[in-house]
């Protein structure tokens, strides 16, 4: 590991380290870099003996969110009913080699750093990360089926508050009503930029053949690895889109489908991410959850047979908004105008009507009279939402007060999450379309399209991060057209937007805000493109990334400390100014104690208001 990433303090400690570990014969491979702040701690986990250095690097460490809100995975058997056992959970990972290295905890001291015993620790992945992970239990835990809009929002206004501690997020829910919470999440959650997973399972963890631990083990893996900026759901071996999949099975371990969405991951031999499928962030906001929903909308499925007086009955006040489940490609009876009558009158009235399709797969389309009806009545096409998209959706929608409803009604039709296909007019170009590729095809002499694939996506990060390095947006947007996703990075996983922070091009920055990238990406070394513009000091960059959300990891901000003071030292104001916007605390203790502010002495700083 190259070393300039290293903190003058990382540095002093790492190599008095090394030695006390060889002297131990517990050395470790030369190229080890100690934790600087976790090491700081050890000193007073009073445990001397303990004292070793972590034998993976700094950068390879992830945290990971739990929040467990009930289900079959931590039920136990009363009375031969399962029902949710509190305060059993953690203790009972523990146990569990496979998700929990209590070595590499006690080596550590991870719950004397964490101050918490629900602080636990995965063994180290293939891909040599430690994913450190949280556990916090609600009170009463839920079987899903008892779960309203509240305790969305109470798991929304929890991501909230913790999301910049965190890498990414799980949350244990229930099987029966999961794809509705990943689905209001999903709307709930604006301008996602880390993971949030969904998972749970069909037996408890307390048994013996069970599905619970893979799917912990997997969902935690994914959170802790990969930044996909969505609400996703993972069961036996497959991450999904949250807004896409529907529960299909009591019976199986392979209970979800998302019938009209391929898997965003699989999870064999190895965990392949379908990038080209991954929502693609495409804002400079900050994250942000709205907990406002709409509690007055339902589902109505058509049934033949079905009576005016029942559709009447449904669409009466208060109800704002309601999800028609249709047969096939959208369709309802055209020889029923006392049906058709209510349901205008009703949209008419300022009542939303979505058509979704009864099918699992497939969307509606108004290609038969007894779709087009439909329309003439006042209803929104749904395209190949689930009903429980759907329904979240216009929960979601409705609740906007500073919408009209012509705006509602728009919104409601849009692609907002991934949640509907786009139309396939105007969709990316052909890989084959692509000149470029045509011509290094061709003197490969390649034309399979698997080979083609293969080709744009080895050679397409690093031409994105040649074209960033020099500012060239029309090279992006060139490489963009071609379907290269510019949030992939090169071979030390250095995105276009590392680089682009490390020039300093505000342009290039903001465009590839809003095409894909992510400001939570991390090379190799475990920076992000917030590290990297505030090393090269641009403070526009900074700026534009914390407005996005960026922000420094907890041990980043705990080792400031020290750079600080050595800035303050050299009276290096500038440097100062640029930790401050880029949400450092000044009066953050270094190695010895001191403040920059104490160590600059004469220096005046006031902080910046734009690092609150
Ligand atoms: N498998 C499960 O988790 C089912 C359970 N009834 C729940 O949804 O909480």
């Amino acid at each position: 590991m190259a070393d300039y990433n290293l903190t003058p303090l990382a540095r002093a400690l790492s190599q008095p380290q090394l030695d006390l570990a060889e002297g131990n014969d517990v050395g470790p491979p030369r190229s080890i870099q100690l934790h600087p702040t976790r090491m700081r701690k050890l000193s007073s986990c009073n445990s001397l003996d303990l004292i070793e250095p972590l034998v993976s690097p700094a950068a390879a460490e992830a945290r990971v969110l739990v929040i467990n809100t009930g289900g079959t995975i931590g039920m136990t058997l009363h009375d031969n009913v399962l029902a949710p056992k509190a305060n059993a959970f953690v203790q009972s990972l523990r146990k569990l080699p496979i998700i929990h290295d209590e070595l590499y905890a006690q080596q550590t001291c991870l719950y004397n750093y964490y101050g918490s015993d629900n602080t636990l620790v995965l063994p180290l992945s293939k891909d040599n990360k430690r994913i450190i992970y949280t556990v916090i239990e609600y009170n009463p835990l839920l079987d899903s089926s008892n779960m309203t809009t509240e305790d969305w929002g109470r798991i929304g206004k929890d991501i909230e508050k913790n999301y910049e501690n965190f890498d990414g997020f799980v949350i244990l829910h229930g099987t029966d009503t999961m794809a509705y919470t990943a689905s209001a999440l999903s709307f709930m959650c604006e301008h996602l930029g880390k993971p949030i997973i969904l998972t749970g399972s069909q037996v408890p963890i307390y048994e013996m053949r069970n599905d619970g631990r893979d799917n912990l083990l997997g969902a935690l893996l994914i959170a802790g690895q990969f930044v996909i900026p969505e609400v996703c759901l993972y069961f036996y071996n497959k991450l999904y889109r949250g807004n896409r999949v529907t529960k299909v099975d009591t019976g199986s371990f392979n209970a979800f489908n998302s019938p009209n969405l391929a898997p965003l991951a699989i999870a064999e031999v190895d965990i392949t991410i379908n990038w080209d499928t991954v929502w693609r962030a495409n804002t400079t906001a900050k994250f942000q959850v709205s907990t406002e929903l709409n509690r007055n909308v339902g589902l109505l499925r058509l049934f033949p047979g079905i009576t005016a007086a029942t559709v009447r009955a449904f669409l009466q006040p208060p109800m704002e908004g309601v999800v028609l489940e249709t047969y096939g490609s959208g369709n309802a009876p055209d020889n029923r105008p006392d049906l058709l009558e209510e349901l205008k009158k009703a949209t008419d009235s300022g009542v939303i009507i979505i058509n979704c399709t009864q099918c699992l797969r497939g969307t509606v389309s108004a290609s038969y009279n007894t779709g087009k009806v439909l329309m003439d009545a006042g209803l929104i096409a749904g395209g190949d939402m689930t009903p429980e998209a759907a329904l979240s959706k216009l929960s979601y929608v409705l609740a906007k007060k500073d919408l009209d409803i012509a705006a509602k009604k728009k919104m409601m039709s849009q692609n907002l999450r991934g949640e509907m296909s786009a139309d396939l007019a105007g969709a990316k170009l052909n890989l084959s379309d692509s000149r470029f590729i045509q011509v290094i095809a061709k003197s490969l002499s390649i034309s399979c399209k698997e080979e083609l694939e293969a080709i744009r996506d080895a050679l397409t990060p690093p031409l994105a991060c040649a074209a960033a390095k020099i500012g060239d947006v029309e090279a992006l947007e060139a490489l963009k057209e071609m379907g290269s996703n510019l949030c992939l990075g090169d071979y030390d996983g250095r995105t276009p937007l590392h680089i682009a922070a490390c020039e300093g091009h505000l342009n290039m920055v903001q465009y590839l805000l809003i095409n894909g990238a992510s400001v939570y990406a991390k090379d190799r070394y475990g920076d992000t493109p917030l590290c990297n513009a505030v090393r090269f000091r641009h403070k526009d960059v900074v700026q534009l990334l914390r407005k996005t959300g960026a922000h420094f990891s907890r041990n980043k901000l705990e080792e400031a400390g020290t750079e600080l003071c050595s800035l303050a030292a050299s009276g290096d104001l500038e440097g100062l100014e640029i930790w401050n916007v880029a949400g450092a605390d000044l009066s953050k203790p270094g190695y010895d104690g001191q403040t920059a502010i104490q160590v600059s002495g004469v220096i005046e700083f006031t902080a910046c208001p734009e690092a609150v």
